[in-house]
């Protein structure tokens, strides 16, 4: 068993079966890469892992809870957290201030409510925000406002704003998406030394240079299906995955 246990998960939009029977086991420690070409249902996926989306049927087990008709914010405090493809910061504010809201959230189970009340036990909040900072190595750049952060930067305070949570288990939503190839290095060596703490990671790629330097766990889907689901040396060669690229338009 897992720490994240998917079985026989349906959805549909409209006439369009956009995951069919979907299994999946992630196991404690691991990173688990979700690929596929455009289309084959993986940010649907991870849309109902983390109650954005309830799907038809199946089941979603996390740490020995049922994550399905939980809310978004009680699946956070749960132990999930997420990084989206395009950082939802709050421009404005300071890198330590960005980093200090989903920690409060995390606590107390919404933001609207943390934003109004009183702040309490701040100084824990904003330590464990200046550690999460320097988990991705920007603690010189706390004070700074987020909006003047090149894309790459943007990309690492989203991360931070995940790893203060403390969380059970990390999804990574194409972390990499957009990055220059020094950055896409740096985010790779940043997530395996993140990885090396014994977090679980479930990471959706496009980047197979990202998928084959983190992965140690590969579900392939393709049309909503589970093609194939091995470690990463026999993913490589595997026939039905070659198929599903075939003239595929993944970027
Ligand atoms: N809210 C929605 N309403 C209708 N159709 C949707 C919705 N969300 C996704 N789809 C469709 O479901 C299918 C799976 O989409 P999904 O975004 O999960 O694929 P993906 O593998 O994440 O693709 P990409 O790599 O391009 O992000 C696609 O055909 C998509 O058009």
């Amino acid at each position: 068993m897992g720490i994240l246990n998917v079985s026989s998960i349906n959805m549909h939009f409209g006439g369009l079966q956009a995951l069919n029977n979907v299994n999946l086991d992630v196991r404690q420690g691991t990173v688990h890469a979700i690929i596929g070409p455009n289309g084959a249902g993986k940010s649907t996926l991870l849309n109902c892992f983390v109650g954005r989306l309830t799907p038809d049927t199946g089941v979603v087990d996390f740490d020995g809870i049922s994550l399905i008709g939980l809310k978004p914010h009680e699946i956070n405090q749960a132990g999930v957290s997420r990084v989206f493809q395009t950082p939802e910061i709050f421009g404005d504010l300071s890198l330590l201030e960005n980093v200090m809201i989903p920690a409060f959230a995390k606590r107390d189970g919404s933001y609207r409510q943390n934003l109004w009340a009183p702040l309490r036990g701040e100084s824990k909040i904003r330590e464990r925000a200046m550690a999460a900072l320097a988990d991705v190595k920007m603690a010189d750049k706390a004070g700074m406002i987020a909006n003047t952060l090149s894309r790459g930067d943007k990309r690492r305070l989203e991360l931070a704003m995940g790893l203060v949570q403390e969380p059970k288990l990390l999804l990574l939503d194409e972390p990499t998406a957009g990055m220059a190839r020094a950055d896409t290095n740096a985010t790779i060596a940043l997530l395996k030394e993140i990885s090396a703490t014994g977090l679980t990671m479930v990471i959706i790629e496009h980047d197979m240079h990202v998928v084959f330097s983190l992965a140690e766990r590969i579900t392939v889907l393709a049309q909503g299906t589970v093609i194939a689901e091995d470690e990463p040396a026999k993913i490589k060669g595997h026939p039905k995955v070659q198929e599903a690229y075939l003239g595929g338009t993944h970027s």
